[in-house]
This record gives structure tokens, sequence and C-alpha cells, in this order.
């Protein structure tokens, strides 16, 4: 048995909640850092704003007090948005005790530094650190339905501890030791799934899907290499099996945002549509682009992205671009 601290209670951080509720054996905390967001949980039994239509059990306890949360967990399950981490944890660094794992579930890249969020967390503390990443809509892992992750860890032995405690019949945990092809594999693939909603919203048909999908790919593990990463990792769960989902899904929210920019909507007024859910992939455009640039690594649907994103480039334009570029073998 754990005592696991969730640290962020929006659709993912209460869907892992409720996947962990299920399998049982643990003592689950669920952190919100809205006081009136926790008290809404406590009261309804459910997530109204974040992931509506699933009771909680009363045996998640509820709270807004970090320290108090995260007092004698095993596990800090670190699932804020990604821009929020750093944050959450130098509030929280003094009360760490050395082997409480540090698990990130999020995905992205920090904006300003171009960090992952392993480094992010190393910045800060030295706890033994994990990654969890892969095609897991929260709603669906809410549901219970059959999901696969991975999780990655320099150290197996804390993967495997992840592992044995998060598996359920429901949810199926791989471990690997890559941790920065993990993360750039979950965090680059909703920068695609932004492009790849670009161009649905453009109506540009099935093929167009295709292409990004398999082009995405290959850009994706161009920086994930150039960043230590390796290549097979990008092609397992945390790469082509999230970017498949994510550019396919209808429960994206980054391809969800994609596909209002191919529609011709300004970004601010889809961000406020959004209503404070994160679509990650806006701010790690950039960061993509950044250590890109660092790599001397091609991103070029990343950049057509970065340029609707930011520079209020005509997203037919960028389309046609992409397809203007020179000849190259595959
Ligand atoms: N929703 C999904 O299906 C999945 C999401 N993820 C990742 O999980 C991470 C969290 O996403 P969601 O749970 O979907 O978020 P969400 O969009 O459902 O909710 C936003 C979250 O941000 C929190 N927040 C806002 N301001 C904050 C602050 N100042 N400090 C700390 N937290 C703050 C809110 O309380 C809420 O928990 C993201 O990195 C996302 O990419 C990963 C897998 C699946
Ligand atoms: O990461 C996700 C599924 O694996 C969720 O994707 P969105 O953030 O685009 O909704």
């Amino acid at each position: 048995m754990s005592r696991i601290a969730v640290l962020g209670a929006g659709a993912w951080g209460t869907a892992l909640a409720l996947s962990l509720a299920r399998r049982g054996g643990h003592e689950l905390l669920l952190w919100s850092h809205s006081a009136a967001l926790a008290e809404q949980l406590s009261e309804a039994g459910e997530n109204l704003r974040y992931l509506p239509g699933f009771t909680l059990p009363v045996d998640i306890h509820v709270t807004s007090d970090l320290p108090r949360a995260i007092f004698e967990a095993d596990i800090l399950l670190c699932v804020t948005p990604s821009q929020h981490l750093r944050g959450v944890l130098t509030h929280i660094a003094p009360l760490l005790t050395r082997n409480q794992i540090i698990l990130s579930a999020s995905k992205g890249i920090e904006e300003t530094s171009f960090l992952r969020m392993s480094q992010v967390v190393a910045s800060i503390a030295s706890n033994p650190f994990a990654v969890l990443s892969g095609p897991s809509f929260a709603q669906e892992v809410a549901a219970g339905m059959p999901t696969a992750v991975v999780v990655a860890s320099t150290f197996p032995q804390v993967a495997q501890t992840i592992q044995r405690d998060f598996t359920s019949p429901s949810l199926r945990v791989y471990t690997n030791e890559d941790v920065p092809g993990v993360e750039l594999g979950g965090s680059l693939k909703n920068v695609i799934a932004l492009a790849a909603g670009v161009a649905n919203g453009l109506n540009l048909g099935h093929n167009s899907s295709a292409a990004l999908i398999t082009r995405g790919i290959a850009e994706m593990t161009r920086l994930a290499v150039a960043c230590g990463g390796r290549r097979q990792t990008l092609a397992g769960l945390s790469g082509a099996g999230d970017l498949i989902l994510t550019c396919t899904g209808s429960l994206s929210r980054n391809r969800t945002v994609g596909i209002e920019l191919g529609l011709g909507r300004q970004l601010p007024e889809i961000i406020a549509s959004l209503n404070g859910k994160v679509a990650e992939g806006v701010g790690s455009t950039a960061a993509a682009l950044g250590l890109a640039a660092r790599y001397a690594v091609e991103m070029p649907i990343t950049e057509q992205m970065d340029a609707i994103l930011h520079h209020n480039k005509n997203p037919k334009e960028a389309i046609r671009e992409l397809m203007a570029r020179p000849g190259r073998d595959e």
C-alpha cells in the first residue's frame, strides 16, 4: 500500500485518482490549488469543472492544503499544467523527504527555460523521479476503458514501483528507462496535434492528417534523439501512440484548438473558450522551436505551427509552405 498525493485536480489528476481508487489498496489525496474547487469537489463528490460525470469515492481525500497533501506521501503525482510545476514544487521543497518519489504526468516544456519536467524537478529537488505518459484521455481512464501508458525513470526500481502501484485491470503500465524520450514524446505530440487540428479545420481530408502524423513523428524523433532520447521510444506509447490518439481523437483539446485556428478564429478567443482548461501545445510550440534551434534540428511543422500561433500566420499559407518545401528523402 502506498500513500499517493495527486497534485492537480484538473481532468487528468482527477482521472488518475479515480483509476487508483478503483484499483484499491492505496491511501489517496487529491490536491487542488484552488480552495473553491477543493470545496466543490468535496461537497458534490464530482469534479464539475474539469471532469464532470464521474463520482469521486469518499476515500479520495480532497484538500487545498499542499503541506497536508504531501505529508508522509510515498508518491507525489504531479499533474498540474507544466507551467505551474515549478511554483508548486518550490512551495513544498523544504518539506520533501528524501525517498518521496516525484512522478510527473504533465505533458509540456517550461516556456521560459525550455526545460522538461524532469529538469525542472532536478533544479529544485533531488528526489527519485519518474514520468508517466502515453495515449490516455482523462475521460476514458475515468470511465475505466482499457488504456496503456508508460512510466520512465533512470532508476528501474522506481519505474517498477509505479508500475506495481498503478496497474489495474483497465490500466496497463509499461516501464522504460528513457526519461527524455518519454517526456518529449508526450510534449511534442501536442504541437503536431495542433497542426493536425488546423488541417481538419481547413477541411483538408484524411491524407493530410496521415501526412502530418508520420512527418510529425519524424521531426519529434529528431529532436528527442538530439536531446538524449532513444529513437525507439518515439515509436512507442509516448510517441506514435499518443500522437495518433491526439491527432485523431475528438477529446483532444490541442486538436480542438487547431481546428478552431483552421476555421479562422483568433487564439485569444479560442483560449478564453477553453475556460481554464489547458492545451499544452500552445506553450510548448515555442519552447520546442527553441530547443530545435539549440540542437540545430529541422522542425518544419513546429515552425509553421509557431508562426500560426504567435505570428498571426494564415493557416492556409502555412500548409502551402509545408507542401512547397524542397523535395527530400524520407
Ligand atoms: N486531460 C487529459 O486527458 C490529459 C492531460 N494530461 C496532462 O496533464 C496536465 C494537466 O492537465 P489537465 O488535468 O487536463 O488540466 P485541466 O485543463 O483539466 O485543468 C487545469 C488545471 O490547472 C490547474 N491550475 C490552474 N492554475 C494553477 C496554478 N496557479 N497552480 C497549479 N495549478 C493550477 C487547475 O486547478 C486545474 O487542475 C497537462 O500537462 C496535460 O497535458 C496528460 C494526459 C491526459
Ligand atoms: O495527452 C492527452 C491524451 O494522451 C490529452 O491530450 P489533449 O491535452 O490534447 O486533450
